[in-house]
């Protein structure tokens, strides 16, 4: 009996201890289904959150918020993070239909128009948004390639200008990039309301934009600089060889110790009119390596201190040359700097302009203008760039492709138009549609694939509301057909 009932007694506890667990794993399995609940809550919103960006980039729509949606999306965002909440502030209306025959760059053709509405979802009164940049002539388009296809990128590209040849997708302007990000340097045609119009573009149609930016070529371009800029000290450490001037040297120890040496031809092949070269902290017993015009140089000071004539032109005429050649010494320095082993190694060239009280203000801005010219020849550009192995091409028209031109109702025409006749949106006259036509075929738009292998085939592309088909032989372009687009979409004249 007793044995009974402590069996009973054990089975009693184990019951509990397990009617104990099982309470305790409920527990514990609803805990597990809160916590799941709001994982799958927050995947599905940011999932949702994706679904809206990817949409709006791709459908050309924008979800209505009721505020900004790059505020609201913040929560689910964080830039800190790298996720980065981006909504096109529009969409281009381009001259461009597709790719195939779009400039590669804006500089191409200065006739594509595109315009561009601020999207009322982005901001309440889009039109606010433009306040202002009217003042500006060019604006920078900051936009996506969204017609890449399947986003891929690769490391190494083929640039059409390089014919085939590989270069870094950084040293490029390829559309194929990680982030599908374009940049276009537009001109600001004008402002209405909340559009802008543009020309000189190089984007599609539905193109979506990002950002628009005041170019501004104070910031923008290193070929503006101004006179503070240009007179820097002169610190050339340890390394750099002085580059070889055939003119006469004089010399003379200055009374620090320094070697002054006194440039004096008017034939070197820097343009030197008369310049004092000092190369400061070097001592006499080095000087030896001079003879070999081989300078190792710790300190440069270059002075324009004579020989100016006292008529202004030939002033400023000199004083260009000089300011010319100081550029070159500095040029070359910087290279040398770049080129050194010595990673300390600093060289900045004092182009020391002063030239005395004899030269007026006048004189003095045009030398800073020629040297602010001058300075653009220190912008370096791969070679590729300017020196392409691609020849731009002469661009003629068949009788045929002119005939059908002809028909053809340009943009902004006042008087009657005729519902029959096919019109242009952009192109305001058939000679602006011509010189369009011929801008874009002359900088020859085949792929390189295209241009190597496939050489007898017709090329397409669209311009405007024209269709235009072309052949290419030797150095030439041949428009041979120029047709309406079918169903081309409407675009208000600008
Ligand atoms: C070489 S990219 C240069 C664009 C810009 N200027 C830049 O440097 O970023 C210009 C080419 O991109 C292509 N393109 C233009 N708009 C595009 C878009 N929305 N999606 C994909 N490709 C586009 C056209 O074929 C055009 O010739």
């Amino acid at each position: 009996m007793e044995v009974e009932r402590d069996r009973s007694d054990e089975a009693r506890d184990s019951t509990r201890r397990f009617q104990h667990q099982i309470t305790v794993m409920r527990q514990e399995i609803q805990n597990l289904r809160k916590h799941m609940d709001s994982a799958v809550r927050a995947h599905k919103k940011s999932v949702h959150a994706l679904q809206n960006l990817l949409g709006n980039i791709s459908n050309n729509e924008l979800p209505q918020h009721s505020q900004s949606p790059l505020v609201e999306s913040s929560t689910a965002f964080s830039l800190e993070k790298g996720n980065i909440p981006t909504v096109p502030i529009g969409y281009i209306d381009s001259c461009f239909s597709s790719k195939n025959g779009t400039p590669r760059q804006p500089t191409i053709c200065s006739l594509s128009r595109a315009k561009l509405q601020i999207n009322r979802s982005v901001f309440n009164n889009p039109e606010h948004s433009l306040i202002g940049l009217h003042q500006y002539s060019h604006v920078w388009i900051i936009f996506v390639f969204h017609k890449n296809g399947h986003m891929n990128y690769k490391a190494k590209v083929k640039p059409p200008r390089l014919n085939g040849m590989k270069t870094g997708i950084f040293s490029t302007r390829s559309p194929h990039r990680p982030n599908a990000i374009g940049l276009t340097l537009a001109k600001l045609e004008q402002i209405k309301g909340d559009t802008i119009y543009l020309s000189g573009i190089d984007m599609i149609q539905g193109t979506p934009v990002l950002d628009i930016k005041p170019y501004i070529p104070e910031y923008d371009s290193p070929q503006l600089k101004s006179m503070d800029q240009l007179t820097k000290n002169v610190i050339c450490q340890d390394f750099p060889l002085f580059p070889t001037f055939e003119g006469e040297f004089s010399e003379s120890e200055t009374e620090d110790n320094s070697v002054k040496r006194e440039l004096t031809s008017s034939e070197t092949p820097e343009g030197f009119l008369g310049a004092s070269v000092y190369c400061s902290g070097e001592s006499r017993s080095s000087r030896s390596e001079y003879e070999d015009q081989q300078c190792p140089v710790s300190s440069i000071t270059c002075e324009a201190v004579s020989h100016l004539d006292t008529q202004p032109a030939a002033q400023i005429s000199k004083e260009n040359h000089l300011l010319s050649a100081l550029l070159k010494i500095k040029d070359y320095l910087n290279e040398s700097a770049a080129s050194s082993k010595n990673e300390d190694a600093k060289a900045v060239v004092e182009t020391d302009c002063s030239v005395g009280d004899a030269l007026s203000e006048k004189s003095r801005t045009s030398s800073l203008e020629h040297a602010a010219s001058e300075e653009s020849a220190s912008t370096t550009v791969a070679s590729w760039v300017r020196e392409s192995p691609v020849s731009s091409l002469e661009v003629r028209f068949t009788p045929h492709a002119e005939n059908a031109l002809s028909d053809f109702q340009p943009a902004n025409q006042t008087g009657a138009t005729h519902p029959r006749r096919p019109a242009f949106h952009y192109l305001r006259s058939l000679d602006e549609a011509k010189d369009a036509i011929k801008a874009v075929l002359s900088a020859d738009p085949r792929s390189v694939y295209r241009r190597t292998r496939c050489l007898d085939q017709l090329f397409y592309f669209t311009l405007d509301g024209a269709h235009i088909t072309c052949w290419f032989g030797e150095g030439f372009a041949e428009v041979v057909q120029i047709k309406p687009i079918q169903n081309h979409q409407e675009m208000p004249a600008m």
